[in-house]
């Protein structure tokens, strides 16, 4: 018999492939991308699941929320993402009110971010009020990925972005949601910038996998924002993100470097140039 992990087989990643994983207790990666580029990357250094996430909103278009993201623009950022990608799963996020005034139109959304831009699944924020939407898109062939906890989106409602469900009433609403949200067909559940205690009760009664960001240590995945992880974002430090590049400072230098050569005429040589 086999000993390789789900992930380890070369083929594409699939929904069922992040549940088997969590069967098989192996651990789930995800970061996001926006792009092409960036993409390729990520995809070729062998993530799982890449999210093209309305933090497009922040990261790409340099807004403060993610609440001025439109359909059409996820579905730019989607396609060009899934042109750069071999084998990842790809997530859409549906950004804010393109899912929730009508189960019609979100079922439409969700539909234009498969058929338009290629995406694999769909990710909307929230539980029980969306469950009905949730199960009717899943009924039509589209596997959805849930987010709870911190759902920037209602950021308006919220006022903040500390940490949630950190009373019982909320945690155990959090707990109800992510049941609901399991019934009504989601193949994967983010859990946002909750305490690592209630993101282990959660994990341990889905079998659906959860992929935390702030939420400790036990969820089946985790997920960063890749500027962030990159150190792209200089103003962005919660205490949930690990930078594993300073590529803020190796741009800033290398793009003063080529500053410095056009000013001092160093660039370019005689190797630079047609003869
Ligand atoms: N660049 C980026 N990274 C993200 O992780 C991200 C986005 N953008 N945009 C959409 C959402 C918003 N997210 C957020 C936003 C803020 C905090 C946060 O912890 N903010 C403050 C603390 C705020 C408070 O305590 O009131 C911080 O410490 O930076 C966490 C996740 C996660 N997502
Ligand atoms: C932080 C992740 C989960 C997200 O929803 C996003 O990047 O938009
Ligand atoms: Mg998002």
């Amino acid at each position: 018999m086999s000993t390789e992990l789900p992930s380890q087989k070369r083929d594409k990643v699939t929904t069922q492939t992040v549940v088997d994983m969590k069967r098989h207790g192996e651990k789930i990666s995800m970061l996001t991308a926006y792009d092409f580029t960036m993409a390729g990357i990520v995809d070729g250094a062998g993530v799982d699941v890449i999210l093209v996430g309305d933090s497009a909103s922040n990261v790409m278009a340099g807004h403060e929320t993610t609440v001025p993201m439109t359909l059409n623009q996820m579905i730019y950022h989607t396609q060009c993402v899934v042109r750069g990608v071999e084998r990842a799963l790809v997530i859409a996020d549906l950004p804010f009110m393109s899912y929730q005034v009508t189960t019609k139109e979100a079922l439409k959304s969700a539909g234009r971010m498969m058929k338009e831009a290629g995406a694999h699944a769909v990710k909307l924020e929230g539980g029980e009020p969306i469950s009905n939407t949730v199960k009717r898109i899943v009924d039509a062939g589209i596997p959805v990925m849930g987010h709870l906890g911190l759902t920037p989106q209602s950021i308006y409602k919220f006022g903040t972005y500390k940490v949630r469900a950190k009373d019982e009433q909320e945690a155990d609403q959090l707990l109800k949601d992510a049941k609901i949200l399991e019934e009504a067909g989601v193949f994967s559940i983010v859990l946002e910038k909750i305490p690592s205690d209630l993101a282990k009760r959660v994990t341990e009664s889905l079998s659906v996998p959860t992929i935390g960001i702030g939420a400790g240590p036990h969820c089946d995945g985790q997920v960063l924002v890749l500027h962030d992880m990159l150190g792209l974002n200089k103003d962005f430090s919660p205490r949930f993100l690990r930078r594993y590049e300073d590529l803020h400072n190796s741009m800033d230098s290398a793009i003063k470097h080529y500053i410095d050569d056009v000013k001092t005429g160093d660039f370019p040589n005689e190797n630079e140039q047609y003869k």
